[in-house]
Order: C-alpha cells, then structure tokens, then sequence
C-alpha cells in the first residue's frame, strides 16, 4: 500500500469575497502545488475527512464521527449537488477494520454532505465523481466535542485498516484552521433555530439563501474589522501545521477542546480532519512534509493552509 496525506483549508467564501490579488495569487500557488502532488501521486482511493456545517448532521443524532459507505451532497453555497463517487466496498472494509481496532465509529449507509466535502474533491479532482473515496465526518462544531486523542485513534485506525488494501491511498482532510464564522450554537439558541438543529428541517432555498447571505456578510464584516469574532490566529495555526509536520502527533492528546476554541475559536476544531488524516498517514509509516502555505485570510474567515506529506523512502 502506498499513502500521501494533503490538508487543505476550505470556505464557502472563496470566489464571493475574494483577498487582495496577490494573495488570491499566493493561494492559487499553493494550490496548485497540491494538485500537481495529488496528480503525480496518482491515488485510487481518497479517504477524504471533513466536519458538517448544520446540513448532514444534527443533534437528534450527532456522532463525534461517521464513516460512510454512500453519500449526496447538498450543494450549498453554490458547490457542486449530488452523488459522491463512494468506493462502497472499501468504505465497508475500512469501517471493519476500524472496529475490529476498538474505535467505536458509527457507519452511514447515506449520508448528507456538503461544501465541507464537496469543495476540496472540486478544487483537487475537479468535481465529486472524479476519484473513488471513502468519505469520513469529523464533528467540529457541534458541541459537546470529545476529546483529540478519539481523533487520533480514528485516524491511526483508519490508517492501519487502509494499509491492508493494495491501494495508493490519499488522506485529505478539509478544514480549520484556526476561525469563528457565524456556524450556529444550539446552547442559548431560540427555539425556531434550536429545533433546526435538532431535526434538521431541510431549508427552503429562500431560507438557505438568506443564511448563506449572512455568512458572506459576516466575511465582509470581518475583514472590515467590524465584528466580534475571534481573530485569526497565525501562531496558533502554525503551531498546528508545526505539529503535524515533526510527526509528534502524540502532542495533540493534550489539547483541550477549551483551549482549542479559546486559541482558535468556535471552528477551529475543524483541524480535527487533519489529524485524522496525518495520523492515518503515520499509520502506514513514517512520513515528510513536502509542501506547507500558509495565509491569514479574514474574508474567508480561514486561518488557510494547504499542506502536502508522502511517506518517507525508507522507512
Ligand atoms: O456557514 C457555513 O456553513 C460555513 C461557513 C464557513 C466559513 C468560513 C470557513 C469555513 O470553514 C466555513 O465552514
Ligand atoms: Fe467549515
């Protein structure tokens, strides 16, 4: 078996309250530094873990984390609807795997996903059927959350179940790092909006225009200056990409959920998908950064990162 691992930051305000043009640029780069790995490495199966903003996953039933052997995507904020390419049989042979290991992981036979999922497949693959891929939810916003060392456990498991497939497999986890857009917060909610995150009324398309209008406001907002949200925080986020790239990945089991929000605010813990994925990759071995962007970016309300990491020659 054969494994790289790629992070890469997503927003739905990409393209619709866009940086400065030499950052857009600077983005662009990196991006496509991902690409050309991603296309030289040449994976035949992603394993591709994302967190869910509100549209798949609600309290009525909210696992800290869900495989899936089938799923749909929303096509929220303009990204792509319908139907992922899932590799079915390798979905049920990784879930298998990962309970054998003791990681009590909840299966979906479909499950509901969107630009979390969707967004990283479109800008790497060019859509959501490109690529066979097992898809993976991390739960990064829906409070209570557990502990990181689950995350780790998972995405170790995952990794040790993967390795037993004669497949070149890709782990991508989309997300974080640190960012506090206004994602809605069932404690203290009134009872219209509590009762959405419960159930998970499907919005009319009014209703979901009306929320995606005020996310991109709040981008506007934010990069004016003019918000409450906590910051971006570069030293915070470099100090995630820092552990991931020495291979400590033990050093997140004592990050509290407390401290992460604090430092990174109520997002942040959307960097749980890339652990998964870097401590899928050190499943299978050791392994080496070969590609890290960075940029603080307050319109798309992301501390964005894209990072790149292959297994060491000889490990
Ligand atoms: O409102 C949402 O559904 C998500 C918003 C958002 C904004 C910026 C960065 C992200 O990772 C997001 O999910
Ligand atoms: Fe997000």
């Amino acid at each position: 078996m054969t494994a790289a691992a790629v992070g890469l930051s997503h927003s739905p305000l990409i393209g619709r309250n866009d940086p400065a043009p030499d950052v857009l640029a600077a983005v662009e780069d990196a991006v496509e530094t991902a690409r050309s790995f991603v296309r030289a490495f040449d994976p035949d199966l992603v394993v591709l873990y994302a967190p869910d903003h509100y549209n798949g996953f609600f309290y009525k039933e909210m696992p800290p984390f869900c495989l899936a052997t089938e799923a749909n995507a929303v096509g929220d904020f303009g990204s792509a609807a319908g139907a992922l390419s899932v590799d079915t049989d390798a979905a049920r042979s990784l879930a298998r795997g990962v309970l054998d290991r003791g990681v009590d992981l909840t299966v979906s036979a479909r499950m509901t996903v969107d630009h979390g999922f969707v967004q990283p497949l479109e800008v790497l693959f060019g859509g959501i059927d490109k690529v066979p891929v097992v898809p993976v939810f991390v739960n990064g916003v829906a409070t209570p959350l557990g502990p990181v060392s689950r995350i780790r456990a998972l995405g170790t498991a995952i990794g040790e179940a993967a390795a037993v497939l004669d497949r070149r497999v890709l782990f991508l986890g989309s997300g974080g790092l640190s960012h506090d857009p206004p994602v809605p917060v069932l404690d203290g909610a009134p009872p219209r909006v509590a009762d959405a995150l419960i159930e998970g009324h499907p919005p009319t398309p009014e209703q979901r225009a009306r929320g995606e209008e005020r996310v991109i406001q709040a981008g506007r907002d934010y990069a004016a200056g003019s918000t409450r949200m906590v910051p971006i925080n570069p030293a915070w986020d470099n100090l995630v990409l820092d552990t991931l790239e020495s291979g400590r990945l033990t050093d997140v089991d004592a990050w509290t959920v407390e401290w992460m929000g604090a430092e990174g605010g109520g997002s942040a813990h959307e960097v749980r998908t890339w652990i998964a994925a870097f401590a899928s990759l050190a499943a299978t071995g050791s392994y080496r950064t070969t590609s890290r962007f960075y940029a603080p970016i307050p319109e798309w309300i992301a501390g964005f990162a894209v990072t790149t990491a292959e297994q060491e020659p000889n490990r």
